[in-house]
């Protein structure tokens, strides 16, 4: 089965095709940098980055593009308010830069330990003006965007595509946010700003040919993903919140600027909740991951992500997460069980999992199943070793599906030596157990003259790789 993918724009799932044979070009909306990154941002990034890694596993040469807003972003999506950016910066009492650069450290550093690839190009919004200036006044000069007192707005009018990803038309949109409009000075309310002149007292503020100003939040991406991945891209990602107004206004802008279409695959991410509700910065309601990473393993956190697909939405509580931890502990035990184990007769039909694996992958990036998948064959491989283990091929098979998902696709097994040392703590801790008791049962046998039960047991530990020493002391146990 090829690659699938659900494309918001036809609202179908689509058979995937890049544009150039062997290459894909994918673009990300990255984060206002004006906080630290919550959970719902992980969600987001955790999810392309698997939808990253599948396509790079499955031959792709992909260019990833995952921009910085560290300007432009209004605290309404109106077109009003004050900038993200440049609030924080006044609550802060600091340069608006300042706050940029922080979180965007912070932001790479949480995903950092999130196990998500870092972008091939970051460019930031700031880095990025005299792009926007080119967009817009290509915009200007073909009609499509009017310039009011310094202000440069996009005429929704003269694009008729205008509500194709979102569905909604120029009407609905009439007031933005379901407000009455205060600027009159748009053609049509539903107009949205390309260039805004700065307000005396604001800080970020270039010199363009219509004012002293800044761009609007959307004219980034747009002017950045074309620059760095040409006039059509073949993947467009973001929250499913950005499709209206955000992703709407940028294909509006990029088609009215080239004439050609924008993107091929629009995909979109559900959001994380907190008892339902929309979990962000501006609502208050986060959850920071460097708060959480105190109480849980950042893999953990990405496990968590993954249980569900990337479409549908996910609660937050304490008690999911700890469900989700136990869940990661019994994979990871089986995967050093494996690992460690010594070959024996049991066989496993591999292909049989690695088919249904690829298939999940293939069908819209369906983690959860793909990880419901290497349950099965967490227990098969589990039921094998208890047995007395698997055949050499199945062994290196299972390792080898392993490594592929569970490692290098999914990013939630991982070979580090810390994680390797806490499962191996655990399971010589239970070794230690268990031998003591053998030990006991050796010696009541010994003492009741039951050389027949305490033979047995001494040749049994050997055939397993323990050897038995009988000292003064007692008798004594060592691997090998
Ligand atoms: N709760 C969430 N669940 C899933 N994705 C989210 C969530 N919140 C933000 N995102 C996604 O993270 C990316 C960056 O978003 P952004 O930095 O604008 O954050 P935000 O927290 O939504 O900010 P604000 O609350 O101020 O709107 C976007 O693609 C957005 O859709
Ligand atoms: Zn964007």
């Amino acid at each position: 089965m090829p690659l699938k993918i659900y494309n918001s724009l036809t609202r179908s799932k689509e058979e995937f095709t890049p544009l150039h044979p062997g290459q894909v070009t994918m673009y990300v909306c990255g984060p206002t940098v004006y906080g630290h990154a919550h959970l719902g941002h992980a969600k987001s990034y955790v999810s392309f980055d698997v939808v990253l890694k599948w396509l790079r596993h499955l031959g792709y040469r992909v260019t990833y593009i995952q921009n910085i807003t560290d300007v432009g972003h209004l605290t309404d999506d109106a077109d009003e308010g004050e900038d993200k950016i440049a609030r924080q910066a006044r609550r802060e009492q600091t340069d608006p830069m300042e706050i940029a650069q922080l979180y965007t450290r912070s932001y790479y550093e949480d995903m950092d330990r999130l196990g998500v690839d870092r972008p091939n190009i970051a460019p930031t919004a700031t880095g990025h003006i005299p792009d926007q200036i080119a967009l817009i006044r290509t915009l200007i000069e073909k009609g499509h965007a009017y310039e009011v007192n310094g202000n440069v707005y996009f005429s929704v009018e003269s694009f008729p595509g205008y509500g194709k990803l979102s569905g909604r038309t120029t009407d609905d949109a009439r007031q933005p946010g379901g407000r009455v409009e205060a600027r009159s000075e748009k053609r049509h309310p539903a107009d949205f700003a390309l260039w805004k002149k700065a307000e005396p007292g604001h800080l970020m503020k270039w010199e363009s040919p219509w004012s002293e100003g800044y761009p609007g939040w959307h004219a980034e991406c747009s002017a950045m993903a074309m620059k760095y991945l040409g006039e059509t891209i073949d993947i467009h990602g973001g929250g499913m919140e950005n499709k209206f107004p955000h992703h709407e206004c940028e294909i509006a802008q990029s088609e009215a600027a080239t004439g050609h279409p924008y993107v091929r695959y629009w995909m979109h991410n559900n959001m994380v909740t907190v008892d339902g509700t929309k979990m962000g910065k501006s609502l208050g309601n986060f959850i920071n991951l460097k708060d959480i990473f105190n109480e849980f393993e950042p893999i953990v956190i990405r496990f968590f992500i993954l249980q569900s697909h990337y479409r549908s939405p996910l609660d937050f509580s304490h008690q999911a997460v700890k469900a989700s931890q136990t869940g990661l502990e019994k994979l990871r035990e089986s995967w050093l069980r494996l690992t460690a184990s010594a070959p024996g007769e049991e066989d496993i039909d591999t292909d049989a999992y690695e088919n249904r694996l690829v298939e999940a992958m293939n069908d819209d990036f369906n983690t959860p199943v793909a990880l419901a998948v290497l349950f099965d064959l967490s227990k098969a491989i589990n039921t094998a070793l208890d047995s007395g283990g698997l055949k050499e091929e199945a062994r290196n098979d299972c390792i080898r599906l392993f490594s592929t998902f569970g490692i290098e696709v999914l990013g939630i097994l991982d070979n580090r030596p810390n994680t390797v040392n806490e499962a191996s703590t655990s399971i010589a801790q239970a070794l230690e157990g268990a031998m003591s008791l053998l030990l006991d049962i050796r010696q009541k046998a010994r003492q009741s003259k039951d050389y027949e039960t305490s033979d047995l047991i001494r040749d049994r530990l050997d055939e397993a790789g323990i050897t038995i020493k009988d000292t003064r002391e007692g008798a004594e146990w060592k691997l090998g």
